[in-house]
């Protein structure tokens, strides 16, 4: 079974509380997968979209934020696997994003909350989210592939590969 295609984006600013550092817009998800749940703003790539024009749909329609593809930075990929419910396996390309307009306003899936990136709801969000949206967030880059165990909830593992580097000469096609 192929893993559904999804992409998360992690709208970034300074701290707006007198703290120092940045804060993060995540949401309450309302309905759907992960009800309950703190989650990325984001969802499902429609056929026949592009992952960029998912994500700034996904964020306007979830968080009415409005985000310009130019304005997204590619952060990786994170694979969910799900063993014992294959149908759930995603495959999410996450982006940041420091330049946006708008103001994070509650939708009817999504209820907005921006968390200092210090002091993210880990409690309130997926187990697997703390091996790989903290590094993310703090600049790093790659793919995280996660296998949930057979509760669908705890993380039987989590691998992290680096992005390539550039390709050596002599790889390079002529
Ligand atoms: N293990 C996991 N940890 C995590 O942090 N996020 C996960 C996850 N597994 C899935 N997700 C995220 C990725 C994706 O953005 C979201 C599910 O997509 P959607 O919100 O689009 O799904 P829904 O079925 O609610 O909505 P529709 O696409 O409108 O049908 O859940």
């Amino acid at each position: 079974m192929t893993a559904a295609a999804v992409t998360l984006c992690f709208p970034i600013r300074p701290r707006t509380d007198g703290g120092t550092g940045e804060e993060v817009l995540l949401g309450l998800k309302k309905t759907g997968f992960g009800t309950g749940k703190v989650v990325g703003i984001g969802g499902h790539v429609e056929p026949g979209e592009s992952v960029v024009a998912a994500i700034c749909r996904e964020v306007a329609e979830e968080s009415s934020l409005v985000v310009e593809a130019m304005d997204l930075i590619p952060a990786g990929t994170v694979e969910f696997v799900f063993p014992a419910k294959p149908e759930w396996d995603m495959f999410t390309t996450v982006f940041l994003c420091r330049t946006f307009a708008g103001e994070a306003t509650e939708s009817s899936e999504i209820a907005p909350t921006w968390y200092p990136v210090e002091r993210l709801p880990h409690e309130q969000m997926w187990a697997d989210a703390s091996h790989w949206l903290p590094a993310f967030l703090a600049g790093g880059r790659g793919h995280w592939r996660v296998v949930l165990n057979g509760d669908n909830e705890t993380v039987a593992s989590s691998t992290h590969t680096p992005p390539r580097g550039p390709v050596p000469r002599e790889e390079q096609g002529s």
